[in-house]
């Protein structure tokens, strides 16, 4: 099928690849000209595993393209995908900016009837009020023509998104024709797709996207408080995560204590999906509760190290390993680690931070002080330093050579705040062992 995808960040350049990779003619626009600038120069704008190859590939066997207008960009395309950026507002709302700005342009660019879909997280009611808005514009313009719109929410997690778009758990599809439906059903007709097609209204979709992340989320702030109630007790959270994850009813996944979630998503999803309870006046106590957790971990988890000093964090040196918000992407959307250096800063630690992916834009996100320094590599960064705070639970940290470190370090104490290492291990290798959670 011929198809266009609209915004070309985590969600519409992953999807564009994906798609031309099945053998659909895919063209990609962004209004960012540099991102534009630098895939034309087989440059990937953002680190995600296998990503460039994938671009590479379907660019060279002329499946995929990108344009710099809009207009050529949707040119005789049967479906065009709308996946920009839905950030949140100043009251938690998502901000539709992007959307309608795209929708505005489309509006006065079409003449022949598509299939618009919303791959963008988007509030309930707004794939409707598209709907209204699009034809609204396009009768305007003395067009007899109607355009489907379809919900078609994502649920790829950066770091493994080529895997999770070829082989997702459940494809979504809110629409309100069978026409809309069948198109969608053609487009993901091809044998990888094998999981089970979901029709449903628009506005089912839509929250079924917000249900999705927040339930994740409520897991994660879930262990995350019973870990505070297992380093008061000395009881272990990975033992207990075990035997709830074994439980078939709860299964294993998104049960992992540590500094609790961050990202692009979860975070202001969650507002977004409070901002709509408080619409409708309804009490959202449970959704509400999932943020809060979230960020009280960090401080539980800072708190362990500034008790672990006492006076002297003043004059002390941290080394923070691992930086982004999880492994496997540059993405620092609401990274933890983010809050994580301010609050061992304000503490009088001197701070020396190293990520796998450190890059500009990364430097950029921490303060400019004068406590605060990165390193190149993993092992320089703890020279000298007191402790370290495993912040990421990128590979390259999962065996570090404790000998090396132990030598390396004026003090040996390791903060694990992924609960990546075996406490008896790093025990045995002299090293003073916190954990979350852990006794
Ligand atoms: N990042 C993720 O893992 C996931 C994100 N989503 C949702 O997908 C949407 C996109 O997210 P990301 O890809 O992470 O965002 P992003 O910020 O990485 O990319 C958005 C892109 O849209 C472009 N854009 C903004 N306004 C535009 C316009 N008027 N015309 C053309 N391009 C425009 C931006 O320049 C940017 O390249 C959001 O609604 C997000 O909630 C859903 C599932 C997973
Ligand atoms: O809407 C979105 O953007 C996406 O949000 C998440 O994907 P993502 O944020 O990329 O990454 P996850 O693997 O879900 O991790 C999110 C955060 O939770 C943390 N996490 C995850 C799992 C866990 O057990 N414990 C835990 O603390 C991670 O460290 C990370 O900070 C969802 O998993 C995707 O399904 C969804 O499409």
């Amino acid at each position: 099928m011929r198809i266009a995808v609209i915004g070309l960040g985590y969600v519409g350049l992953v999807t564009a690849a994906s798609l031309s990779d099945t053998g659909h003619h895919v063209i990609g626009y962004d209004a960012d000209t540099e991102k534009l600038e630098s895939l034309w120069n087989a440059e990937i704008p953002f680190f995600e595993p296998g990503l460039a190859q994938l671009v590479a590939k379907n660019v060279d066997r002329e499946t995929l393209s990108f344009s710099s207008t809009l207009d050529t960009a949707i040119q005789d395309r049967e479906i065009i995908f709308i996946a920009v950026g839905t950030p949140p507002g100043s009251d938690g709302s998502a901000d539709l900016t992007n959307i309608y700005q795209v929708i505005d342009s489309l509006g006065q660019l079409l003449d022949r009837a598509v299939t618009i879909v919303i791959k963008s997280t988007v509030p309930v009611g707004t794939n409707q009020a598209i709907d209204h808005t699009l034809n609204s514009l396009l009768k305007s313009r003395g067009l007899q023509l109607s355009c489907d719109i379809v919900s078609n929410p994502e649920f790829l997690r950066e770091g493994n998104a080529l895997y999770d778009v070829a082989h997702p758990d459940r494809i979504v599809i809110g629409a309100r024709s069978r026409r809309a439906f069948d198109t969608m059903r053609e487009l993901y007709s091809p044998s990888q797709f094998t999981c089970p097609v979901l029709e449903m209204e628009p506005a089912s979709a839509e929250l079924s996207k917000y249900a999705a992340n927040a339930f994740l989320a409520s897991r994660i702030s879930f262990v995350n408080e019973l870990s505070r109630l297992a380093d008061a007790v000395g009881a272990d959270i990975e033992q207990i995560s075990i035997a709830l994850g074994t439980d078939d009813r709860i299964g294993p996944h998104f049960l992992r204590a540590g500094l609790g979630y961050g990202g692009s998503c979860f975070p202001k999803d969650i507002l977004s999906l409070q901002h709509m309870f408080r619409e409708q006046g309804i009490d959202s106590a449970l959704t509400n509760s999932i943020q809060q957790v979230n960020s009280e971990q960090r401080n539980f988890f800072a708190t362990k190290a500034i008790r672990h000093f006492g006076d002297a964090i003043d004059g002390s040196t941290i080394a923070l390993w691992g930086l982004t918000f999880k492994p496997d992407t540059d993405d620092m959307r609401e990274a933890p680690s983010l809050e994580l250096a301010q609050l061992l800063l304000k503490a009088g630690a001197a701070l020396r931070l190293y990520d796998p992916v450190l890059n500009a834009a990364i430097r950029e996100r921490f303060p400019d002080d004068s406590q605060l320094e990165f390193a190149d590599d993993m092992y320089e960064a703890v020279r000298g330093a007191d402790a370290v705070v495993l912040v990421t639970e990128w590979i390259e940290f999962a065996e570090p050579d404790f000998s090396k470190l132990r030598g390396l370090m004026r003090t040996p104490v390791l903060f694990d705040g992924r609960n990546l290492w075996d406490p008896a291990v790093a025990r045995s290798e002299g090293f003073t062992y916190y954990g979350v959670g852990r006794p």
